[in-house]
């Protein structure tokens, strides 16, 4: 087993891919981090945020696949989910929102005005997504898809990227609207702009990473520390094979996932 092992908010916490729920879930309400649930099929995050005096809460991400998992683990936990969010309208698997409406009242599912897809709230740059005394901020962060968001946590100590910026990479540019140039803009102007220590949760890790900081980012990412016209050449020749549930992925995500499913 692998653990990474670093300091929030004077707590000391293990995540590992493997047991990130059973690790982290008693840490969930009670320090200042998100819970952490992974997706292996698509290598996917899923963040589950909550306000420890209301209970309200906000999930980023979630994935069809692991619909169940992470209703229990919203009921075990008594947390009132008010908004499902995508970061983005996803290529690669389908968005479980849709179908988490049906089984959790009230909750609402949230996806950038840009993005082409059908959901309650449909975003837009600068709008706040509430729960209890925090709220994350949408910054546009367009060039994976137009319509990619960066949702940034009100004090600036985390933000979640999406597919923009990974770990020590970034989302590919050759499909849906994608853009190097805008790509390289938006992470460089709205997320390397955040605090040097602002932790950041991306949407995919294909190694077994869990989260960064816009500090090693910006010294360490090997794509966006080139100059722009270096970039452009990296990402116009990753010749990466499409996401293998592409056909079906995007055509689901642009209904919330509510699909023939
Ligand atoms: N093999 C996976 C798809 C992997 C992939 O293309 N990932 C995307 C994000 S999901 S659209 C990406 O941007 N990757 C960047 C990179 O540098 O790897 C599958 O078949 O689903």
């Amino acid at each position: 087993m692998r653990f990474i092992n670093f300091i929030v908010s004077e707590v000391h916490i293990q995540i590992s891919r493997k047991t990130c729920t059973q690790d982290i879930n008693k840490w969930g309400l009670t320090s200042k981090h998100p819970v952490i649930l992974f997706e292996s099929q698509s290598c996917t995050y899923t963040y589950l945020l909550a306000d420890k005096a209301s209970k309200e809460a906000v999930i980023i991400d979630p994935v069809l696949e692991t619909l169940e998992r992470d209703v229990k683990l919203v009921q075990e936990l008594g947390l009132n989910l008010k908004v499902a969010v995508n970061t983005h309208c996803h290529a690669d698997h389908i968005t479980s929102t849709g179908l988490m409406k049906k089984k959790i009242a009230g909750l609402q599912s949230a996806i950038s005005k840009h993005s082409g897809a059908k959901a309650d709230i449909q975003l837009s740059d600068g709008e706040k997504i509430t729960f209890g005394k925090h709220h994350l901020t949408v910054r546009e962060t367009p060039g994976h898809t137009n319509g990619c968001v960066t949702l940034v946590l009100n004090d600036e100590s985390m933000a979640f990227t999406g597919d923009a910026l990974l770990i020590r990479g970034c989302g590919r540019t050759d499909f849906q609207q994608g853009s190097p140039k805008r790509l390289y803009q938006s992470v460089h102007e709205r997320i390397f702009t955040l605090p040097e220590d602002c932790l950041l949760y991306p949407a995919h890790d294909y190694k077994g990473q869990t989260a960064t900081t816009v500090g090693e980012e910006r010294k360490h990412n090997p794509r966006l520390t080139k100059n722009l016209e270096e970039f452009v050449k990296i990402m116009d020749n990753l010749n990466l094979p499409n996401p293998k549930k592409i056909d079906v992925a995007v055509p689901a995500n642009l209904v919330c996932g509510l699909h023939d499913v």
